[in-house]
């Protein structure tokens, strides 16, 4: 997945016995998994080095479907069950320097972000804004609402519940938010008078969503509350990602980018592990609408799987998808490679594709025939997708570009359109061209944004 099998093999075969003399080493003090002492020598040797490179977490419930399942332990998701830790075999990255990071939003990808970085060494403050989750974290330290399995790094305090203070803020290095979109302007617009320009911490945004009411990118509602060298300097993280998963540790990759580089190299800094790999770039605008994108085609994507569509419609959707995207992202600005890395292409294949996805829930929901507002009120967590199509609707329209799905999708969620019918207009299109791009000019919606943050297209 993240390196080719070839390379993994010959090195493999140049580390076997030098992986093995530590496993027996350690095995003084820790039995390895039964089952790298049945697999065949090349494979234990590759399956000794994910699980020595991953390290067993605290908490591990592997699915049975994994493709790691062999090579890493069968355990309880209880933690108490507690694993010794290899991890000295392939250690973590130290951080460089250690820093201080507030985390703001303690719902699944907060809380396992923050886990994330208490692990590196990193001193972790999660914000919540209920009382009860600052009591409960920090005798437990447990999330009692989202990843309730999960034991959290020792490094971790939480605070709250209200917004930490200019004093708190001035020591932090890192400000993370994983907060939902349509409360970042509110809770920006309360942090922005602690903020102290000439000491600013690397603020970093990980929420996947369009504001409702404005259209606006997160880059956007920055610039309006924090102005526009805040903004410049923001950096975004995006890509197939759930949350779940980070905290088993399993392999995962994303997209860092902001328009000052150096930041998005410096978060990068902060957060790649080998577990974790992170890719930087300069176009956070694609990336943002990539992430916000994809999960009104996940919601396209659980609908046909709910409706009893299969293998072909999936992947229909997801390729047209992409098209879409595509085509939406370069006719506001964005750079059209952007939708090929992890943050576009990465994110949407793995989150039409899964019932992991809260936005393909709500879909698989819709097309089994359940209301909207039930779903949501039973969903327990956010799914960025549904009101992302309300704001996505009013941009495809200024933009004037053909956007079948998302449109179809928004008719759904806004205008009584039954799932069935959608299908139907959808299939029941005139033929086109496949793959077109549209021309920009004066850099569009895009040119509009940068030139609020006294940038040049
Ligand atoms: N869960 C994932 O795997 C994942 C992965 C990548 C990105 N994201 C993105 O991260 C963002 C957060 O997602 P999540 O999974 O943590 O959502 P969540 O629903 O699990 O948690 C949301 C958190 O935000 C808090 N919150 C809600 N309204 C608030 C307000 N007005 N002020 C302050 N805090 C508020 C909630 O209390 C909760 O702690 C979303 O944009 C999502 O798309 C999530
Ligand atoms: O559960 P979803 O649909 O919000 O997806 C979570 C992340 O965006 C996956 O990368």
């Amino acid at each position: 997945m993240f390196m080719s099998r070839q390379p993994v093999l010959e090195s493999c075969l140049l580390q076997r016995l030098h992986v093995r003399t530590r496993y027996r080493m350690l095995s003084r003090f820790t039995s390895p998994p039964a089952q790298l002492q049945v697999l065949p020598s090349v494979t234990r040797c590759w399956g000794a080095r994910v699980y020595s490179c991953l390290g067993p977490r605290r908490s591990f419930a592997p699915p049975p479907s994994s493709p790691l399942t062999p090579f890493l332990p069968a355990r309880s998701i209880s933690s108490r069950v507690k694993y010794p830790t290899l991890t000295m075999l392939s250690p973590p990255r130290s951080p460089c320097p250690k820093s201080k990071v507030l985390v703001l939003g303690s719902g699944n990808f907060g809380s396992c972000l923050a886990d994330h970085l208490g692990d590196s060494e990193h001193q972790v403050y999660l914000w919540s804004r209920k009382q009860e989750f600052v009591d409960y974290f920090n005798a437990h330290h447990r999330n009692p609402d989202y990843l309730k399995d999960h034991e959290f790094s020792g490094n971790i305090h939480a605070v709250g519940p209200d917004i930490p203070d200019a004093d708190f803020i001035k020591d932090m290095d890192v400000i993370l938010f994983a907060i939902p979109t349509q409360a970042l302007r509110e809770n920006l617009i309360k942090l922005r008078p602690n903020l102290i320009l000439d000491r600013q911490p690397l603020l970093i945004f990980v929420n996947k969503g369009i504001e409702t009411d404005t259209q606006a990118l997160t880059l956007e509602i920055i610039a309006d509350t924090c102005g526009p060298e805040i903004a410049t300097r923001a950096t975004f993280i995006s890509g197939p990602s759930f949350a779940k998963e980070i905290v088993r540790r399993q392999p995962t990759s994303v997209s860092v980018a902001s328009l000052d580089e150096s930041q998005a190299q410096r978060a990068t800094e902060i957060f790649h592990q080998p577990w974790f790999r992170c890719y930087t770039g300069g176009d956070p605008i694609g990336l943002e609408l990539a992430g916000a994108l994809k999960n009104v085609y996940a919601i396209a994507a659980g609908m046909a799987d709910g409706l009893g569509f299969e293998s072909n419609t999936r992947a229909a959707i997801i390729t047209r998808g992409l098209a879409e995207m595509t085509r939406i992202g370069t006719a506001y600005g964005a750079s059209p490679l952007t939708f090929l890395g992890l943050a576009g292409v990465g994110d949407l294949f793995m989150t039409c594709s899964s019932p992991t996805s809260r936005n393909y829930t709500v879909g698989y929901r819709l097309g089994k025939g359940e209301k909207l507002e039930d779903i949501i009120a039973t969903l327990g967590s956010v799914a960025e997708g549904v009101t992302t199509a309300k704001g996505l609707k009013k941009i495809i329209d200024e933009l004037g570009v053909e956007a079948a799905i998302a449109t179809g999708i928004y008719e759904v969620l806004y205008e009584g359109k039954a799932v069935n019918d959608n299908v139907h207009e959808l299939m029941a299109r005139p033929p086109s061209r496949e793959l077109d791009l549209p021309q920009t000019s004066g850099g569009g919606h895009a040119g509009r944004l940068l030139a609020k943050l006294g940038r040049q297209t």
